[in-house]
């Protein structure tokens, strides 16, 4: 076993699906969408889940902040098993695990201030935007937003302002583990370096867990430490992104992405790709 691997391995999984299976619809017509799926997100570590539209990327990132529930296998968030858990440890171990969805409308309400929808996130019991404004603002900075998008609401915002906005509220609620499910693809190249550098900058401040989706290798290439294959609802390859993503996929389906993308053997190293990041240094607000 290299350093490397010892290191990857030696870091505790925040978040695991064992056995994994899932389908829409009643148990008895139910076809599987997602079958026998193994996966871990190891502590601080970025984990890239690729795979061709349909092949249930999004059904997996559903069942793993518990909004599916798997008819076999299990997932467990730091080792307790959702089904199992109290309603209290629910909540908690939820709130520790954060969903970025593709399109921020479906995850900002359109009638709340953007103030309004992050002091939710920083405080859902007590949210007023009067009561957290500071923080609110801080994490409106963090995201290169001015203080006074927090009185504005989603509509009053481009694409990519809207996705920062969505990244900085699930980031408000503190969580160990962020999903971020194909959070750029709806965004223009420049658009999307925006927010990737963003989530990059407070990816290492808030020493963050992530499983980063997305159908473009290149993006999940530059983002990820490690990567995992769906294909047909079932876990195909997976490894650290050069070895999986590098000269010698396992895999057919694998080699086939990579075939499909121009020099895609050719993608730059992460370290070698690292862009100037978008926003200056800020301190992370600690609470
Ligand atoms: N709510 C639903 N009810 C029934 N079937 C669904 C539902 N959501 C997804 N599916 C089906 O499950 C399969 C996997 O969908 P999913 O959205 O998880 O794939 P994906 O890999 O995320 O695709 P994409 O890259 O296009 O977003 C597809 O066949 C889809 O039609």
């Amino acid at each position: 076993m290299t350093a490397t691997e010892s290191d990857r391995t030696a870091r505790p999984a925040l978040l695991r699906a064992e056995g994994v299976t899932v389908g829409y619809g009643s148990r008895s017509v139910a076809v599987p969408v997602l079958r026998s799926v193994d996966l871990e997100l190891r502590h601080g570590r970025t984990l890239g889940l690729v795979g061709e539209s349909g092949s249930g990327k999004s059904t997996l990132a559903r069942t793993l902040v518990g909004l599916l529930r798997p008819s076999a296998g299990r997932v467990l968030h730091e080792g307790r098993d959702l089904a199992s858990a109290d309603r209290g440890e629910v909540a908690a171990l939820r709130r520790s695990v954060q969903l970025i969805p593709q399109d921020p409308y479906a995850s900002l309400n359109p009638r709340m201030t953007v103030g309004a929808a992050i002091a939710e996130a920083v405080d859902p019991r007590r949210a007023s935007l009067r009561r957290h404004r500071s923080e609110v603002e801080r994490w409106l900075g963090l995201v290169a937003l001015d203080p006074d998008a927090a009185d504005r609401h989603p509509h009053a915002f481009s694409g990519g302002q809207r996705q920062r906005i969505a990244v900085a509220r699930a980031l408000a609620a503190r969580p160990r583990v962020v999903i971020a499910d194909e959070i750029t693809s709806a965004l223009d190249c420049s658009v999307q370096a925006e927010v990737l550098n963003v989530l990059a900058d407070l990816r290492a401040e808030l020493d963050l867990t992530m499983l980063f989706i997305s159908h473009d290798l290149s993006v999940v290439r530059l983002v990820s430490d490690d990567v995992a294959v769906l294909y047909l609802g079932r876990v195909v390859e997976r490894g650290e992104v050069h070895e999986v993503l590098g000269q010698a996929p396992a895999h057919p389906y694998t080699r086939l992405l990579l075939d499909s993308v121009p020099d895609g053997r050719e993608l730059p190293r992460p370290s070698e790709a690292a862009a100037e990041p978008l926003t200056p240094h800020r301190a992370v607000p600690r609470g």
